[in-house]
């Protein structure tokens, strides 16, 4: 299994999550495929089409991104398969993950974001809370900062990642994800998975939110947070390995049929 210093953590590789990868049979329909719910980026519209992309390319039945302000940008922008709603219609019912902040997040979206508890949550950049606790967590949602974003909002790391990865876990019933070199998966009941696979392709404006929607359309699909979060990470820096110099975020959505294979794969 991967297991390393303790038995509660582990190393990143799918044989952790392969079992609990969605599974789509020969007769599913896309709603049972699940439904992604993008809250739009303001201005940086580049990232919310990255995240919603990713989304959709990793397996979610269907993405709608909720504008900001001007609808008619994203409509005119987004790939065709991507629906769009303006600002101030209700999230569908139908919504069975909710992503927010890749580019920054409006403030009522946001305040509306760390208060639907009652859904799978993948909160990004723009869209963190400055406090853990504000979230009424719920091991549904994943909080994806880098570095800087985490010692802004949480906290100094130390010198020990590991530990401050676990510790905002545990305050904000969250899974962590601290991104960087070496990315950490941390859970509040103190598990831990360690991504070891630096790769200086990844550090490219956008990488960042191709990840968070590849998250949030694993759990759209009805996949364990946790293993969600784990397995998209992995395949991220899968398809980063593969594509090598010259990476550009947007790449790293064209690789995904190919890198979901391998982990799909026990023979890979
Ligand atoms: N095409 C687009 O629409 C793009 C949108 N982006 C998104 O736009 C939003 C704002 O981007 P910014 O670049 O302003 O925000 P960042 O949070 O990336 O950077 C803000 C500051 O944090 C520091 N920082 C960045 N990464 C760090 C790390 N790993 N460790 C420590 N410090 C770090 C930087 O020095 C910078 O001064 C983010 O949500 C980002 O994901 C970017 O991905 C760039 C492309
Ligand atoms: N040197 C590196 N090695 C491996 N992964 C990296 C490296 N630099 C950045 N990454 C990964 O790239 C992504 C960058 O995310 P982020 O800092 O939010 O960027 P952006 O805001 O541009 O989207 C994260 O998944 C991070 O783990």
């Amino acid at each position: 299994m991967g297991v390393s210093d303790d038995c509660s953590t582990f190393q990143n590789l799918p044989n952790l999550w392969r079992t609990s990868l969605p599974n789509p049979d020969s007769s599913s329909h896309k709603y049972q495929r699940g439904y992604c719910v993008v809250f739009a980026a303001p201005a940086l519209t580049g990232a919310t089409r990255m995240a919603a992309t990713a989304a959709l390319r990793i397996g979610a039945g269907l993405v709608t991104v909720q504008a900001a302000q001007r609808g008619d940008i994203y409509r005119m922008t987004l790939p065709p398969e991507i629906m769009v709603q303006d600002d101030g219609e209700p999230v569908p019912d139908k919504a069975t993950v909710l992503l927010g902040g890749p580019g920054g997040i409006s403030p009522h979206h946001k305040r509306d974001l760390l208060r639907r508890s009652d859904l799978p949550r993948v909160i990004d950049s723009g869209a963190l809370p400055d406090r853990p606790a504000l979230l009424n967590g719920t091991v549904k949602t994943v909080l994806t900062p880098h570095e800087g974003e985490f010692e802004t909002l949480f906290g100094p790391i130390g010198d020990d990642r590991r530990q401050a990865a676990l510790q905002t876990a545990q305050r904000a019933q969250s899974i962590v994800v601290l991104k960087g070199p070496v990315t950490l998966i941390a859970h509040p009941d103190g598990r831990l998975i360690v991504n070891d696979r630096p790769d200086a392709n990844l550090a490219t404006a956008g990488t960042g939110d191709v990840l968070a929607g590849m998250i949030a359309g694993l759990i759209a699909q009805g996949m364990d947070v946790f293993y969600a979060a784990a397995a998209a990470v992995w395949m991220h820096s899968e398809a980063a390995r593969r594509i090598g110099h010259g990476l550009i975020a947007s790449d790293i959505i064209k690789a995904l049929p190919n890198v979901l294979k391998t982990a799909a794969d026990p023979d890979s």
